[in-house]
Parts: C-alpha cells; sequence; structure tokens
C-alpha cells in the first residue's frame, strides 16, 4: 500500500505512535509487524485483516511504513491490534527499523511461490534480531500458497530454521496453520499476553 516515505500515515482518525493510545473500547492492546520481501502478500494481508478484502491484480510496492487499527474481541476480552505494514523494499529499512522495537509480535511473510521469498528468511531474522525486542514473537508464514489466499504454515521452514540452530534462545518460532488471518494474530497475540497494555482495570 502507498504511503509517505519516513513517515507512518495516519489511519483511522487516530495519530500514529510508537505505542498504541488507551482507550475503554477495549481492554487490551498489541503491537504487531508485518515483515518480509516486497511482493510477499503483506499490504494484502493486511487488507484482509482490517476489512476482509483480497485486492488481486496490480503491485503497489508500500512506500515506508502504514498501520491499521482492529477491535477484536477473543473469549469476551476486547482487543485492540495496531498492525504495522512495512516496505518490502531494501531502500525503506531505515525508516522501519524504528519501528521494529516496540512491536509485541512480528509476522514475518514470504511468499511459497518465490524461493528468494524464503531464502532472505535468514536475512530477516537478522534484522529482528538486531533491531527488535529480545523477547519478540515472531511468526512465519507461507503465504500464497497454491496460487489462493489463504495462509499456511510452512513445516518444511521451521524444520530449517531448527536445523540452523538460530540463535535466537527467548524468541519463538511459530507456524501459523490457520487460514483466516485475524485468527493467526488474535490467538498468537492473546494467547501469548506479551506485555499486552492493560487498559481495564476489571481484566
Ligand atoms: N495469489 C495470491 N496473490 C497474492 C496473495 N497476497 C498478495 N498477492 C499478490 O501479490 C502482489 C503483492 O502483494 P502486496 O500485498 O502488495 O505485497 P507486499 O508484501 O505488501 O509488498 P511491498 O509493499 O513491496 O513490501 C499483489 O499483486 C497481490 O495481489 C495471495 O495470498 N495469493
Amino acid at each position: 500500500m502507498p504511503g509517505t516515505p519516513g513517515a507512518a500515515a495516519t489511519q483511522d482518525g487516530e495519530a500514529p505512535g510508537r505505542s498504541p493510545p488507551c482507550s475503554q473500547s477495549y481492554d487490551l492492546t498489541g503491537k504487531v509487524m508485518l515483515l518480509g520481501d516486497s511482493g510477499v502478500g503483506k499490504s494484502c494481508f493486511l487488507l484482509r485483516f482490517k476489512d476482509g478484502a483480497f485486492l488481486s491484480g496490480t503491485f503497489i510496492a508500500t512506500v515506508g511504513i502504514d498501520f491499521r487499527n482492529k477491535v477484536v474481541t477473543v473469549d469476551g476480552v476486547r482487543v485492540k491490534l495496531q498492525i504495522w505494514d512495512t516496505a518490502g523494499q531494501e531502500r525503506f529499512r531505515s525508516v522501519t527499523h524504528a519501528y521494529y522495537r516496540d512491536a509485541q509480535a512480528l509476522l514475518l511473510l514470504y511468499d511459497i511461490t518465490n524461493k528468494s521469498s524464503f531464502d532472505n528468511i535468514r536475512a530477516w531474522l537478522t534484522e529482528i534480531h538486531e533491531y527488535a525486542q529480545r523477547d519478540v514473537v515472531i511468526m512465519l508464514l507461507g503465504n500464497k500458497f497454491r496460487g489462493q489466499t489463504h495462509l499456511e504454515a510452512s513445516a518444511q521452514l521451521i524444520g530449517l530454521l531448527k536445523l540452523w540452530k538460530w540463535p535466537l534462545p527467548r524468541k519463538e518460532i511459530q507456524g501459523c496453520p490457520a487460514a483466516r488471518p485475524h485468527e493467526v494474530i488474535v490467538s498468537r497475540v492473546t494467547g501469548q499476553r506479551l506485555r499486552l497494555e492493560r487498559v481495564s482495570p476489571n481484566y
């Protein structure tokens, strides 16, 4: 999705910030970032998460960084998820790195029809290691499964990461065998209860 280089676009009538603002309309907040090579489908993933729509056809690369908010209810708990969509192109890395540190979860996408996007996962993990919190949850998503719009975890990739003995002692490498992206995000973010900001005294 297009944005403004060097700055996050404002969405849903709220000013962008490094941390989600508090509100009584939800109980928890969580910040999730979408990472991965250009063209793997991050913006489409976000659009599906926010509006349930899928845009096929023309590919417009993201410029810089962008975000969407969505409040979802899980087991009676209202969770406001702030999902940040980053540009996959190398030239925007200096912009996007600054946003890693506040993220509770990172969704690292690759395109299962594009081997280089798979090969580059290791480089992405190196960046995550350098810029994200040590205990951030990393989720790996193999996108464009058989040309369709659902996501499927790659057991093969998880196996490779184990083979590499990737030195991420406090990070979790997880597969996400869910067909619907919002369910992936919700189950992982809320399930882990990762420093989600508690804004309701009743919860
Ligand atoms: N078949 C299929 N195509 C997809 C899927 N997701 C995205 N696409 C297509 O892949 C192309 C790139 O999608 P984007 O979501 O813009 O990719 P991106 O990762 O955000 O790219 P950058 O913004 O450059 O980082 C578009 O033409 C989409 O229509 C999917 O699940 N299946």
